[in-house]
């Protein structure tokens, strides 16, 4: 007689399955793809439940080092570490170099192009910015110094513009960008980066077994002293298994996007930013897939 357990178990793998035949997502690539709704769930539970120490805290303050540092640049950490896994895997003598290549630039340009239009530039405003302003959002300002045309002066002290961008109107001293929706660049950016970063090096995983033996034959060589074994697991993360890089910026963008979850933003604007995460990623690894599988059925 099967279980309640037994039962739900089975209805997931039924979703798991028809996922994997009909779209061609793989268990471990669901259960990646849903870590960031679990993420905002999660950072939503602290903030309503955590004491107020626990969710104002020096993570939850923009001027964070780790903000400032690594998010505030965080498509350029991105770039260099898949530089630097393509870099260490095409030394360990792989064949079809060429090829390989070529299709991790396209993908690259590709998935850049989607941050671009989606944060910094889309034929003027960027996405995120036209979603701001077409939903009501100005940025008001005392003073619109050398971007004096881009606002209309409301008499009253005060300035509007609807044309300027989100990144111009915060330098602009005492400025506020009020009224509109306001997807979170930040959820946009921090998912989009760790999905690339999964998508891509996923070909070229190792196991988690191999991984943890070549950590632990380090870790417990007696013989060498702890400055070289931190040595050794540097060239080891770097040279020899780059995953290990790829998990380290993957879980800090995951820790990242945690903090925004706690703190930034009403829930609908992350929805928006998550969204737009996940669309440049599928458009690149999911919705080829299918084609391909079209296409094969079609020669058979
Ligand atoms: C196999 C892989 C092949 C790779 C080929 C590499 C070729 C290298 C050529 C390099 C070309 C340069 C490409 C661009 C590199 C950069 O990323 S430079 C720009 C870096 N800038 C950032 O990272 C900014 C990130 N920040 C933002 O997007 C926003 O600040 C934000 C986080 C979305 C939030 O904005 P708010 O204003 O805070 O809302
Ligand atoms: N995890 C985090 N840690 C610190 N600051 C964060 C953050 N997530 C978002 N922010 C800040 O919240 C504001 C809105 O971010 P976004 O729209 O990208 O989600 C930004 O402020 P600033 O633009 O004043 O730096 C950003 O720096």
């Amino acid at each position: 007689m099967p279980t309640v357990y037994d039962r739900h178990f089975n209805q997931v793998r039924n979703i798991a399955r028809h996922l994997h035949n009909h779209y061609h997502i793989a268990a471990n690539e669901l259960l990646f793809l849903s870590s960031f709704i679990i993420n905002l769930v999660l950072g939503r539970l602290i903030h309503w439940t955590a004491p107020q120490e626990e969710v104002y805290n020096y993570y939850t303050d923009k001027r964070n080092i780790l903000n400032q540092l690594f998010v505030k640049n965080g498509w350029a950490w991105t770039t260099i570490v898949i530089v630097v896994f393509y870099v260490s895997i095409l030394t360990q003598s792989r064949p079809r170099k060429s090829k390989v290549i070529r299709e991790a630039v396209i993908r690259y340009a590709v998935i850049t192009m989607w941050w671009i239009l989606f944060t910094q530039w889309c034929f003027g405003l960027p996405i995120m910015d036209r979603i701001f302003v077409l939903t009501g959002g100005k940025c008001v300002v005392e003073d619109p110094g050398r971007h004096v045309k881009l606002f209309a002066n409301l008499g009253n002290g005060k300035s509007v513009s609807s044309t300027i961008s989100s990144y111009n109107c915060k330098r602009i001293k005492g400025s506020s960008w009020e009224g509109g929706h306001d997807p979170s660049g930040h959820v946009f950016l921090l998912i989009h980066s760790s999905l690339y970063l999964f998508l891509e090096t996923a070909e070229y995983w190792p196991g988690w077994g191999a991984l943890i033996n070549s950590i632990s034959s380090v870790v417990h060589n007696h013989e060498k002293t702890i400055i070289e074994k931190l040595k050794q697991l540097a060239i080891l993360g770097v040279k020899i298994h780059p995953q290990l890089l790829v998990i380290g910026m993957i879980s800090f963008w995951w820790f990242m996007l945690l903090t925004t979850n706690i703190y930034f933003h009403s829930i609908a604007e992350k929805l928006v930013g998550m969204v737009y995460g996940y669309l440049g990623i599928v458009v690149v690894y999911f919705v080829p897939r299918i084609f391909r599988q079209q296409s094969q059925i079609g020669k058979n």
